[in-house]
Formats: structure tokens, sequence, C-alpha cells
């Protein structure tokens, strides 16, 4: 498992995000690594993320974790795709949601800790396709797909 975290590779214009961006001083900070053919990231969300029923996970923070270890899923498999290392010093790649379809497969307990894991389906050009899936210990509570874009670079002027 390489051990710098996927987002700790962005630079500072592009580290906001408030689910994953280490520069948001109120965010979650999700960290996001590449582990052989997958892409791990672990996380515990507070107790203030209570969904519909009590001690059951929000949705909405599931969908989150998916979207961040998503995107930065996708920009790891593409570093790989194009023999880079992350944080080489050249412009940085970087992908953001098109799409995310969630699955939600059994309620997700609060108060533990969840895994994501990643896998590449396709990179086609700027697009990548992710299977995403999130688990509390062995229950996979949740299932999605990602469809994420790679942003251009600048045209040079
Ligand atoms: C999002 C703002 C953009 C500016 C970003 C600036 C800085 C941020 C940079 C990097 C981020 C760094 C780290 C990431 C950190 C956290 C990420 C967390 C995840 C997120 O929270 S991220 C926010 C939610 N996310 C959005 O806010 C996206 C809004 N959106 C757009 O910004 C554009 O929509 C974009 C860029 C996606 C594409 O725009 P574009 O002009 O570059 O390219 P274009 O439209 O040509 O699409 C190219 C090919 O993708 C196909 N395609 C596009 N969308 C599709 C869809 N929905 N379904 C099926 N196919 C789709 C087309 O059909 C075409 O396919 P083909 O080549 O075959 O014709």
């Amino acid at each position: 498992m390489s051990d710098m975290a996927i987002q700790d590779s962005y630079p500072p214009e592009f580290a906001h995000c408030f689910g994953c961006g280490p520069g948001n001083p109120h965010g979650h900070h999700l960290k996001s690594y590449l582990l052989g053919y997958e892409t791990i990231a672990r996380f515990t969300p507070d107790l203030k993320y209570s969904g519909g029923v009590p001690d059951h996970v929000y949705g909405g923070m599931i969908a989150s974790l998916m979207d961040c270890h998503g995107t930065a899923s996708a920009a790891a498999f593409a570093y790989r795709k194009d023999g880079r290392t992350m944080g080489d010093g050249r412009r940085p790649i970087r992908f953001v949601t098109a799409s995310l379809r969630v699955e939600f497969k059994k309620p997700t307990p609060l108060g533990c800790e969840l895994v994501v894991k990643g896998q590449l389906l396709s990179l086609q050009g700027r697009k990548a396709w992710v299977d995403l899936k999130l688990a509390a210990g062995d229950q996979v509570c949740a299932t999605g797909e990602m469809l994420a874009i790679r942003l251009p670079d600048p045209v040079e002027s």
C-alpha cells in the first residue's frame, strides 16, 4: 500500500473538498489509499450523522464517502495507467464526479468503522468507471458505481 493518501497529493488549490480536502478545517478529511488493484478508505462517522433510523448512518454520508473515494480512486488508477507517481511534481491528475449510483443494501451501523473499497471497471479517455463497496465489518451495506471525468489540462497560452 502506498504510504501517501491520494488526497494528500492534491495541491492546495484543490484541497478544499468538504469530504476529503486536507485543507478544509471543517471537513471530514477522508483518506484513500491504493492497495494493489483496489483502493481503500476507512472512516468512522461521528454520531451526529444518524439517519432516519436510530443508530444507522445517514444515506448522504454514505454517498459522500463514495463520492470522495471514487474520484480519488479514479485519479489513482489513471496515475497507474499513465505510469506516473502521485505527487511527482507534474500537473496533478484530477477527476470530478459526473454520476454516482448508490444502492443501499443494508442499514449501515453508526459508531463503527466503515471501509470503502474501489475497483476500476473501465478507463477510456477522460472517463473512469469505478465500482464501490462500503462495508461495516463483514457486512456490505452499500454498493455504488461512479463515472468520474478527468479534468482536462489547461491549454498553454
Ligand atoms: C466540478 C467543478 C469543475 C471545476 C473543478 C475545479 C477544481 C477541482 C478540481 C479537482 C478536484 C480535486 C479533487 C477532488 C476532490 C473532491 C472530489 C469529490 C467529488 C466531487 O464532489 S466532484 C463535485 C461534483 N461534480 C461536479 O460538480 C461535476 C460537474 N460537472 C462538470 O463539471 C462537467 O460536466 C464535467 C467536468 C464532469 C464534464 O464537463 P467537460 O466540459 O469537461 O466535458 P464533457 O461535457 O465534454 O464530458 C466529457 C465526456 O463525459 C461525458 N459525460 C459528462 N457528464 C456525464 C454524465 N453525467 N453522464 C454520462 N456521461 C457524462 C460526456 O458525454 C463526454 O463524453 P464523450 O467524450 O464520449 O462525448
